[in-house]
């Protein structure tokens, strides 16, 4: 880039006389004494004057004395000097600086009527230097056109009173500012023209609009300062080389006096504020001149737009326009001056050829499109995300297999709200029903252990003196809590129709969210409203067994202080009697009966119950684990009978769709087979469409009947700790079973071997012979059969016991022989019998084998026990002597003989009786066999 210091190009160009100033006889007070010389107020000239063809003389009527200043100019037009002379002079060396890449500016500075608009404008005829330049400028663009590419754009401000205008557009003043790379119009848009026509249209455009008035000094007298600047920016096509550069034509306004064009009012405030500005040009030039840093240009705005053209990078043509006539003579004086002293200036030019250095119009242009194609481009996002969108929802739309899960918000809030309303009236006509449910059974339980007590109290009585008072103490008693349950039927009964009402709202709603937009999700709260129900009958009926259990466990402690107080009592009467030799016969058979009772319950034990022993005698009320408390409930028989689970008003179920899991939690431990027992359920899942079925699954539905079969589950001993109590279930047969005559004895039988396990003991060789001839084979001829407890009828011969088959599982030695006998003894098996059968096993090869099991080693006679499948597995063991247990049996019954021989009570002891006359009664042969385990076809 190169840098030059130049001065301002100053040109002086004196107009002709006009009309109105040659008929004032003016003195002509410029004389051109050669291109860039003139004389001001020279004297008078010799010459002769002619004016009109008339001869003048002395013309100076002011007759002053004759200032006589040469001045000298970079160029000096006379008043024959055309537009085109001060283009060809002035303006085609700046054309070329311009094309050089040199900013360039010209302006026109004079007396109002000087001149100055003449000279930039011109007219038809004499077109002025910006067309001429503005020509040229295009013609020598034509001319580079193959190695440069142009832009061009135009702009054309006005400054009138100190307001800056476009004269382009119609737009209110604009603003200047200041940047690094000088001073900028904000919102100033370039006009792009192409070739020199538009440019004379615009400016034109521009003359029209700018702010024009008469004064007495011009008809046409511009009142504000035009600034018309071409913007060039040109690329080298061959080295990319840019340059932008940027040509001002300035045509000033009037630099008079106000008071000279006699303006008032505005015209007065124009010319004060045209005197401003140009007062403030005239400070920075002289300034300028002087070389001054300091330059005032802020101190107008037409100084701050001429700041470049004055003294930044620029190469500047000042023209001053005067008039030759005496008229203006201070005007013009005053010209010369400001002329001569812009001389001075000096300004430092260089180059604009720095890719970078894009004119700020340009960069304001470019920015302004830029901000235009970006609102475009994000109208075009816009519409493109909102396009996506919709293809997305209905692409979702599609892909959904049911209705758009799009959630209507309040919609949701309204189904929620009836649920939730559903649901707690639900829930409140549940506890109220269960709770009146609950205190209906602790009350009957109640009634019945009164009257157990009663029962007792009628027979235990010291002195019978206050028997009737005590008795009729207990009858009221059982009156008020017949009262109470009478009195709560109402409420029973209306909390039940409540509760029904709510399953029939429940499920006419689960049908309308079925219909519903939004019954995906509605099911799925559903759901958890039926759980949240299920967990709530499952608590309350927890509570429930909790607290019969605990007043069962009161109970028994009650009954048991009261049979070991009997029980000391009896035997010391016992003694007492027998002491007395006053022990009868009758007394005697109850005394033993007792014992045997006594004896015989504590023989029943569970197979699996080895390490249940001592847990079982004490049970912990407090624990939480429902199927312990449940069973004791179970074992209740004035369980409240609560309404059909499940049930509604059309039969199906109470909570239909409910997952089963909470409710079959509840459930009852069932037997294994199913055929016989009740179930006694506290499901909410009524899956069931008979009402009986789930009136029959009720918990607290009273048993019906209390079959002689015993049903555990078999737990595993493993690890030897302290397992749960395994679920005792009283089964009672259905209404159906009985009906369809399920519980035969076949089934029976079948499951027997299953689920007893008493002590039995197995004479394996004696029973085969004996069944071979007794018993009829079982049809399945299974292994289970073939161990089956069979009794048959007397007409065996040898009684009931002699058909019985009894299982002893011992190992070799002494304990469990003992063990063994002492079942044989306790059983109250008839020794003819016992002996014949025993003779038949020992007659057959003298032994008997015995199948014993390891686990039923060491154990206590009542659980010798093992379940019939183990005679025989194949770990089972052959080891004890038939002869052995005999001799033990013979040697009891010896004892028992010389007991009864020496005692000398052998009268009052009863002999033994043939095995039918072993009990006293049917009721207690059965209990004795269903003690044993022993099933009869
Ligand atoms: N060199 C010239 N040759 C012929 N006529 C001229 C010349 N200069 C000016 N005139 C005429 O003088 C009159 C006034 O000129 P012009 O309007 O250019 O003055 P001005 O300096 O622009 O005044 P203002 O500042 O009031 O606008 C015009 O009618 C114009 O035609």
């Amino acid at each position: 880039m190169s840098t030059d210091s130049r001065k301002i190009r100053v040109a002086v160009r004196v107009r002709p006389f006009n009309e109105r100033e040659l008929e004032g006889n003016p003195r002509n007070i410029i004389k051109v004494l050669d291109k860039s010389t003139l004389m001001f107020d020279p004297d008078e000239d010799e010459d002769e004057f002619f004016f009109h063809g008339v001869k003048l003389t002395h013309r100076d009527i002011t007759k002053r004395v004759k200032k006589k200043l040469t001045m000298e100019y970079d160029d000096v037009f006379d008043n024959t000097a055309t537009n085109n002379d001060i283009f060809e002079v002035c303006m085609k060396p700046l054309v070329q600086s311009v094309m050089n890449g040199y900013n360039c500016s010209v302006f026109v500075y004079g007396a109002t009527g000087a001149g100055k608009t003449h000279t930039m404008l011109g007219n038809e005829t004499c077109p002025g230097i910006t067309f001429l330049t503005v020509k040229e400028l295009f013609r020598q663009i034509e001319s580079l056109s193959e190695m440069r590419k142009f832009d061009i754009g135009i702009s054309y401000l006005e400054v009138y009173n100190e307001l800056v205008m476009n004269l382009l557009t119609k737009s209110g003043p604009l603003k200047l500012r200041e940047d690094s790379h000088g001073v900028v119009v904000s919102g100033l848009v370039l006009k792009q023209i192409h070739n020199a026509t538009e440019l004379l249209e615009l400016l034109a455009l521009g003359n029209r609009n700018r702010t024009q008035h008469p004064t007495d000094a011009n008809a046409e007298s511009s009142r504000s300062h035009a600034i018309f600047q071409v913007h060039i920016r040109m690329v080298e096509k061959k080295t990319g080389q840019k340059r932008a550069v940027k040509l001002s034509m300035i045509d000033l306004a009037g630099s008079e006096r106000a008071a000279s064009t006699k303006g008032v009012g505005i015209r007065f405030k124009e010319g004060a504020n045209i005197n401003k500005s140009l007062l403030a040009l005239g400070n920075c030039i002289n300034k300028l001149a002087d070389g001054l840093k300091h330059i005032p240009y802020r101190d107008s705005n037409l100084t701050r737009i001429l700041k470049d053209s004055l003294g930044g990078n620029c190469q500047t043509v000042m023209i001053a326009n005067i008039s030759p006539s005496s008229l203006t003579y201070d005007d013009t004086y005053n010209t010369l001056k400001y002329a001569s002293r812009a001389k001075k200036i000096r300004t430092t030019v260089r180059q604009n050829i720095v890719p970078s250095n894009v004119p700020k119009e340009f960069l304001v242009k470019k920015v302004n499109e830029q901000a235009e194609e970006l609102e475009r481009l994000k109208a075009k996002v816009a519409d493109l995300e909102e396009q996506l969108r919709k293809k997305e929802q209905e692409a979702a739309a599609a892909a959904a297999p049911g209705p758009s899960l799009a959630l209507n918000a309040t919609l949701l809030n309204t189904w929620v709200s009836r649920i939730d309303s559903c649901y707690a009236s639900m829930r409140q006509a549940l506890q109220h029903l269960i709770a009146l449910k609950s205190k209906e059974k602790l009350l009957n339980m109640r009634v019945k252990l009164k009257e157990q007590a009663e029962t007792i109290a009628r027979i235990v009585t010291l002195d019978g003196s206050h028997l009737n008072e005590d008795i009729a103490k207990m009858e009221a008693s059982v009156d008020r809590c017949g009262k109470q349950v009478a009195n709560q039927q109402a409420d029973k009964t209306r909390w039940q129709e409540r509760f029904r009402q709510s399953l029939r709202s429940r499920n006419a709603l689960r049908k309308e969210i079925a219909q519903s937009e939004l019954a995906t999700v509605l099911k799925g709260i559903l759901t958890g409203k039926d759980a949240e129900i299920e967990a709530l009958q499952a608590t309350l009926y927890k509570e429930h067994v909790l607290q019969m259990s605990f007043t069962y466990a009161q109970e028994n402690k009650l009954w048991h202080n009261i049979m070991v107080l009997s029980g000391d009592i009896i035997q010391q009467n016992y003694l007492l009697l027998r002491s007395m030799d006053r022990l009868d016969n009758v007394t005697y058979d109850k005394l033993k009966r007792l014992v045997k009772l006594n004896q015989r319950q504590r023989g029943v034990t569970f197979f699996d119950d080895d390490c249940q022993q001592q847990d079982r005698n004490d049970i912990d009320l407090s624990s939480n684990s429902l199927d312990d408390i449940a069973n004791l409930s179970d074992c209740s028989e004035d369980a409240v009978d609560f309404p059909p689970d499940g049930e509604d008003e059309d039969g199906s179920t109470m909570l239909s769709g409910v997952g089963g899991a909470a409710g079959s939690a509840l459930k009852r431990a069932k037997p294994n087979d199913g055929s016989e027992s009740e179930p006694e359920t506290c499901s909410l899942q009524g899956d069931s469409a008979n009402e009986d079925t789930a009136t029959d699954r009720n918990i607290f539905k009273k048993p019906k009947m209390v079959s002689r079969t015993m049903s555990f589950k078999t737990t595993s001993l493993a690890g030897g700790g302290i397992l749960s109590r395994p679920p005792i279930s009283r089964r009672t047969p259905t209404k159906q079973a009985k009906a369809t005559g399920k519980t035969t004895a076949t089934t029976t039988t079948a499951t027997i071997s299953h689920r007893l396990k008493v002590p039995r003991l197995v004479v394996s060789q004696a029973m085969d012979s004996l069944s071979k001839k007794k018993v009829p084979q079982s049809p399945s001829g299974d292994i289970a059969d073939k161990n089956k407890l069979n009794v048959s009828d007397d007409s065996s011969g040898i009684g009931s016991i002699a058909n019985s088959t009894f299982d002893i599982c011992s190992n070799k030695d002494s304990e469990t022989e003992s063990l063994f006998s002492n079942v044989l003894v306790e059983s109250n098996v008839d020794p003819q019998v016992l002996d014949k059968v025993l003779r038949r096993a020992s007659m057959k090869g003298g032994k008997m084998t015995l199948s014993v099991s390891k686990e039923n080693r060491k154990k206590s006679p009542k659980r010798i026990g093992k379940s019939p499948r183990t005679v025989n597995r194949s770990t089972s063991r052959t080891n004890s002597s038939a002869s052995s247990v005999i001799n033990r049996y013979r040697m009891m019954k010896a004892k028992d003989g010389q007991a009864s021989t020496s005692g000398g009570t052998s009268a009052a002891l009863p002999k033994p009786r043939a095995a039918n006359n072993n009990f006293d009664s049917d009721s207690d042969r059965n209990r004795h066999n269903r003690l044993m385990g022993i099933v009869k076809k």
